[in-house]
């Protein structure tokens, strides 16, 4: 590590940050950060506000307050569309395009990581063989791999990744681990959401607890 590595600011940084619906507090205020090369488990029970707090990073939530730091620079729009992938439980694909031209059309949106291609990332995540199955005919965890094939392809050094294990086999959970080490190994972070049931990957590891805010009842 060099002298400039060590003086570099945190990848992602975030300081009292907080969100609330109806002015129920669903999470924070949270201070954390995650540099370059590390991994932060934000885990918690269901409803604690994992992908809650992953959607507000990835800015497609507003947080009530508090402040979120790319790079040491405040995570505006455009800051956060080119540091951060986010994967999340929706894979968002279009159903009737085959597996290939949905990543070659979010390729052409999102860029691409430099001498990765569709194709290879097919083949990485196990989908050889499947390139014009359309989207609506892949199962669960076969679309969970598309996605994997997208953040793989993705040239973003931050991933927010909401539950990444679910519904991947155990082949798909050493595969997602696997990624994640390469990710880190060339300079990535990544965040990762669980409820503490599956394997953690097996990097360098900073974990955030979450707690439930509100009791939810029904009234
Ligand atoms: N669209 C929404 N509208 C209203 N409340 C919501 C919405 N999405 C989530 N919530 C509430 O916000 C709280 C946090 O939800 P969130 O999905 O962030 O939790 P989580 O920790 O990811 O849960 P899980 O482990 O079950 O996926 C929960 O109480 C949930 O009911």
């Amino acid at each position: 590590m060099t002298a400039a590595d060590r003086s570099a600011p945190p990848l992602l940084a975030a300081r009292g940050l907080h969100f609330a619906r109806n002015d129920d507090p669903v999470f924070g205020p949270l201070d954390f950060s995650v540099d370059a090369g590390e991994a932060l488990l934000v885990q918690g029970g269901n409803g604690s506000g994992k992908t809650t707090l992953l959607r507000v990073l990835a800015g497609l939530l507003r947080a009530d307050g508090g402040e979120v730091d790319i790079d040491g620079q405040r995570a505006r729009a455009s800051r956060r569309a080119r540091a951060i992938a986010y994967m999340g439980h929706l894979p968002g694909f279009k159903a009737d395009l085959s597996a290939m031209e949905n990543l070659s059309f979010l390729c052409g949106l999102q860029g691409r990581r430099r001498n990765q291609l569709p194709i290879n990332a097919l083949a990485i995540v196990g989908l050889g063989g499947y390139e014009d199955a359309l989207a609506r005919q892949l199962s669960a965890g076969q679309k969970k791999r598309l996605s994997l094939a997208r953040l793989w392809l993705s040239p973003a050094p931050l991933w927010l990744l909401d539950e990444p294990y679910a519904n991947l086999d155990l082949e798909g959970i050493e595969l997602v681990n696997r990624m994640i080490q390469a990710h880190l190994r060339s300079g990535g972070a990544a965040l990762v959401t669980t409820h503490g049931a599956y394997a953690a990957p097996p990097v360098r590891t900073r974990m955030l607890e979450m707690v439930r805010q509100s009791n939810g009842a029904i009234a």
